[in-house]
């Protein structure tokens, strides 16, 4: 069912502060940076490349009592999920509840670039996994 990594989420404290690694050492310049109210976060897309090329993204959370910011407290910074596209989220959500896997959602839900689902790390060995359906016009990537 998934096809592709869509993009490896790691959680930081500060966006701005974390770009002076990534972009400014590493050279990964961030195709956008938005605000994502629904999740209570601010994300950098990183591209690493090419037109179904993976990307990183960061995320800070903007309220103190999400459960990003809990994970924040708690973890500290670091790996936070794992998102694998799929063509066809209800698709995989009637499978994921037929399979009797963990799903954290009863519908698939906005993300930040199409409808996604997340599975408990229970159910997937310890990994937050998120699978998402791309809207059209998010599957773009910058070209190099
Ligand atoms: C804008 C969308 C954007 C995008 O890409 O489009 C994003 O993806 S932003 C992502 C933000 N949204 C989410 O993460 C939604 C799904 N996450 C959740 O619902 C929670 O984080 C949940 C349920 C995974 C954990 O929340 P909870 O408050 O229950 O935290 P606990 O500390 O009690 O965790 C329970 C249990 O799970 C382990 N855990 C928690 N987070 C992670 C993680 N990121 N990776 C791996 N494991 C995780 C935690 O250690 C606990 O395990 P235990 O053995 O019981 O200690
Ligand atoms: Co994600």
């Amino acid at each position: 069912m998934p096809r592709r990594i869509d993009h490896v989420a790691i959680i930081v404290r500060n966006l701005e502060q974390a770009l002076i690694f990534y972009r400014d050492t590493l050279g990964l310049e961030p195709r956008a940076i938005q605000d994502v109210p629904s999740e209570q976060v601010r994300i950098a897309f990183l591209p690493m490349g090419g037109p179904q090329g993976s990307e990183i993204e960061l995320i800070e959370p903007t309220t103190p009592d999400s459960s990003l910011s809990r994970f924040l407290e708690k973890r500290g910074e670091g790996m936070h999920h794992l998102c694998l596209e799929v063509d066809d989220i209800d698709a995989a959500l009637q499978e994921m509840n037929e399979r009797e896997v963990a799903v954290l959602d009863t519908q698939p839900r906005l993300a930040a670039e199409g409808r996604a689902i997340f599975l408990h790390p229970k159910a997937t060995h310890g990994v937050l996994l998120e699978l998402i359906e791309k809207r059209p016009q998010a599957t773009r990537r910058v070209e190099r």
